[in-house]
């Protein structure tokens, strides 16, 4: 489904990333990991193409993105949500209204200048907060969230924005182990039962193995390890964490 290829990212002092090549199948939780520095949110921007590449292939779908620039870029910021790890949402507005504005990104101008929300629109917007386990809280102002409960408002909202691929940046980063249990299990979810594609950076190890699917290690820019569906043996943990 997405293809990369010799994915490098330079800036005039360094190589950030370093011939990247990842092949990544629908519905996989990818985390990866390494140590600070080794390029993990570059790679996430990258693949949102919030960052400029400096030379590689982006496949996705069948498409060339570089070589079909309009569509493929297109086609990146619709199926591709990037989620920080402090999600801008709107605090004083409720959790579905902010899904909701995720959802008006496919509306027609008209409805969005009007405001009018049509009511599948509604119920699309309360399906989706109910696969992210929020449907007790769809009313509730962001402010009175907790960071993990917000993390799943992004993670909706992105979903009402039509993304097939969540490139999620350290989201569970100062949760409390209740929290990050709770936004590991519905990203999990949305990849076996959505079908939906999460490649997540993640800083424990332990959560990667317990949750995902697979484990990419990055280290000074390149994929060093490339595990599915298995723990991570201590030689590969000492090639990454060097
Ligand atoms: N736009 C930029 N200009 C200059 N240096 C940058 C830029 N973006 C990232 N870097 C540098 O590139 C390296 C990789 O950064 P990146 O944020 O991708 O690492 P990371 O693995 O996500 O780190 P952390 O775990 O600390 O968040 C770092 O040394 C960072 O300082």
């Amino acid at each position: 489904m997405i293809k990369v290829d010799k994915l490098v990212k330079k800036i005039p002092e360094s190589t950030l990333l370093d011939h990247i090549h990842m092949e990544v199948e629908e519905g996989e939780f990818i985390a990866v990991i390494g140590p600070s520095g080794s390029g993990k949110s570059t790679l996430l921007k990258c693949l949102a193409l919030r960052e400029k590449w400096t030379s590689g292939t982006y496949i996705a779908d069948g498409v060339d993105i570089f070589a079909n620039k309009m569509t493929g870029m297109r086609k990146i910021r619709r199926e591709c949500a990037y989620i920080e790890q402090n999600p801008t949402l709107y605090p004083k507005k409720t959790a579905l209204k902010n899904v909701l504005i995720g959802q008006l990104y496919q509306t027609p101008i008209w409805r969005m200048v009007t405001g009018m929300v049509r009511s599948d629109d509604y119920m699309g917007a309360m399906d989706i907060i109910e696969q992210v386990g929020l449907l007790d809280k769809a009313h509730a102002k962001i402010e009175q969230l907790s960071g993990g409960e917000r993390q799943r408002v992004a993670i909706a909202r992105s979903l009402a924005h039509g993304a097939k691929v969540i490139l999620a940046d350290e989201p569970v980063l100062g949760l409390d182990p209740q929290s990050v249990d709770g936004v590991m299990q519905h990203l999990q979810k949305l990849c076996r039962e959505q079908k939906i594609t999460v490649i997540a950076v993640i800083q424990q190890i332990e959560l990667a193995e317990r949750f995902a699917s697979r484990i990419i290690g990055l280290e000074a820019g390149k994929i060093v390890v490339d595990v599915k569906g298995r723990r991570l043996t201590q030689m590969e943990k000492n090639k990454i964490f060097s």
